[in-house]
């Protein structure tokens, strides 16, 4: 089996990491609060090891690792269910106080080494490692600061496995700390030179979706990680059900990356309407096709139309043909034939899972690598820039022992990785090396088991 070891890492990344385990448990058939199985397809367990191991007692829990600096966050979820292992939890003592330097030169620094060394006795239990999933923000000090340590270390020891990153993008409708500009931009040379893929999730786009999309009335981050969850449950589909191209990470990297540096991706997911627009929605494989290429539904704010997509890939759930949608996603591509990068044939993927998620009769999560990342890039780069200019705050860093030149050398490897972006676009080489679409776009074998969706909107209460 091809097991992967999740670290979810600060406020946020525990956050998050514990709406993905609620949704994946209940479709593998685990009580989220006993860890028990009470599933009833062979298939919920087939491929159950990717992500949860397995007691004597047949009990199951999640193979993560539960960090922050502060104890707060994971003391709740260790009290919320039995999912997660008690020796998992990694807590330090004070929070990195939205301070990049904090979360890498000292509070995160201190409970590195037991990270690494719970990290290390759960690769150890595995038959075959695939890769790791770190779940954080760019923006808190602790999903910046210390996920960039981990980072570092984790490509030091496991050099053959892959890194996975769910990157919280910050956005100023959430978030009113004047620093995490900075944070996302100190992040900026771990995520380009240690990650292999990383899924952007912004919080401008996700605070929208809720808004305008969902009219929910906001009151915290409970729907945005929802949707965040549901979105990760569609990309992982592939690894934790049986017979779907894109099976495993390094399937996902190959197809999706084309040079390494250029491996940050943009996930969207369909539906994203409320139950009364469902009700005058015909429930097509075509509708979702259409909305899965919305920049209303994407995780990130960005307009596609912008920019040319280098790679995509849909990964529909329920019962459909897969013919018809492998028809519909070639047309798309034909239609916005500018909106390809024409240096890459096939470079659009398919792949079918009978079993849809909780909720949903059917679903299509969209996974892009579109040069039009370039303008989320900007984005934080202008915000910091305006502050670095003064040198705004800057002495919450240098007084931690951070060098001025560690933002000049963060802003170029920002800089450059908009210009690669940018001249892949134009069809230049982007100097990233190596990478390689190839295969052909593929649909997936059927599964066995009947879906049963419960009458419940995954959305809201009505
Ligand atoms: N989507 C989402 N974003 C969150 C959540 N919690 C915090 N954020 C965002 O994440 C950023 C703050 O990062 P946190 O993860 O809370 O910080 P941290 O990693 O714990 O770091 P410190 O608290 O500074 O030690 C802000 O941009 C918030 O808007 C959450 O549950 N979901
Ligand atoms: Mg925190």
């Amino acid at each position: 089996m091809r097991e992967i070891v999740t670290l979810q890492i600060g406020g946020a990344g525990n956050a998050i990491g514990d709406s993905f385990w609620h949704v994946i448990s209940h479709e593998h058939g685990v009580d989220y609060a006993s860890g028990r199985f009470g599933g009833t397809s062979p298939l919920q367990l087939e491929r159950i090891n990717v992500f949860f191991n397995a007691t004597a007692s047949k009990r199951f829990y999640a193979r993560t690792i539960l960090i922050d600096t502060e104890a707060s966050t994971i003391q709740r979820l260790n009290a919320s269910s039995q999912l997660y292992r008690p020796e998992n939890f990694v807590a330090g003592s004070e929070s990195a106080g939205n301070n990049f330097a904090r979360g890498y030169h000292t509070d995160g620094a201190a409970i590195l080494d037991q990270v690494l060394e719970n990290t290390r006795r759960e690769v150890e239990s595995v038959d075959s490692l695939q890769g790791f999933q770190l779940l954080h923000s760019i923006g808190g000090g602790t999903g910046s600061g210390l996920t960039s340590l981990i980072m570092e270390a984790l490509v030091e020891q496991y050099p053959d496995n892959l890194l996975c990153n769910y990157v919280t993008i910050p956005s100023p409708n959430m978030s009113q700390v004047v620093v995490e500009p900075y944070n996302a931009l100190l992040s900026t040379p771990a995520l380009v030179n240690n990650s292999h893929l990383t899924f952007c999730l912004d919080n401008e786009a996700l605070f929208q979706i809720c808004n305008r999309n969902l009219k929910l009335k906001m009151s915290g981050y409970e729907h945005i990680n929802h949707i965040v969850a549901l979105t990760m449950s569609g990309i992982t589909t592939c690894l934790r059900f049986p017979g779907q191209l894109n099976a495993g990470l390094r399937k996902i990297y190959v197809n999706m990356v084309p040079f390494p540096r250029l491996h940050f991706l943009i996930p969207g997911f369909a539906p994203l309407v409320t139950c009364k627009q469902q009700q005058f929605s015909k429930g097509t494989v075509s509708e979702l096709v259409q909305q899965i290429f919305y920049s209303n539904n994407l995780l990130c704010a960005i307009d596609l139309r912008k920019g040319k997509l280098l790679t995509a890939a849909g990964i529909f759930r329920g019962r459909m043909s897969p013919r018809e949608v492998d028809q519909l996603m070639t047309g798309v591509r034909n239609k916005n034939i500018n909106n390809f990068v024409d240096w890459i044939p096939n470079n659009i993927k398919t792949a079918i899972c009978d079993i849809p998620p909780r909720g949903l009769k059917m679903s299509a999560t969209f996974i892009g690598n579109t040069t039009a990342i370039q303008t989320l890039f900007q984005r934080l780069l202008d915000a910091s820039m305006s502050m670095l200019r003064r040198k705004a705050h800057l002495h919450w860093y240098t007084g931690e022992g951070m060098e001025e030149q560690e933002f000049q050398d963060a802003q170029q490897e920002l800089q450059a990785i908009i210009d690669d972006y940018r001249s892949s676009a134009e069809g230049e080489d982007s100097g990233g090396g190596g990478g390689g679409g190839g295969g052909r776009s593929g649909s997936a074998e059927s599964g066995e088991e009947e879906a049963t969706p419960e009458a419940h909107c995954q959305y809201c209460t009505e």
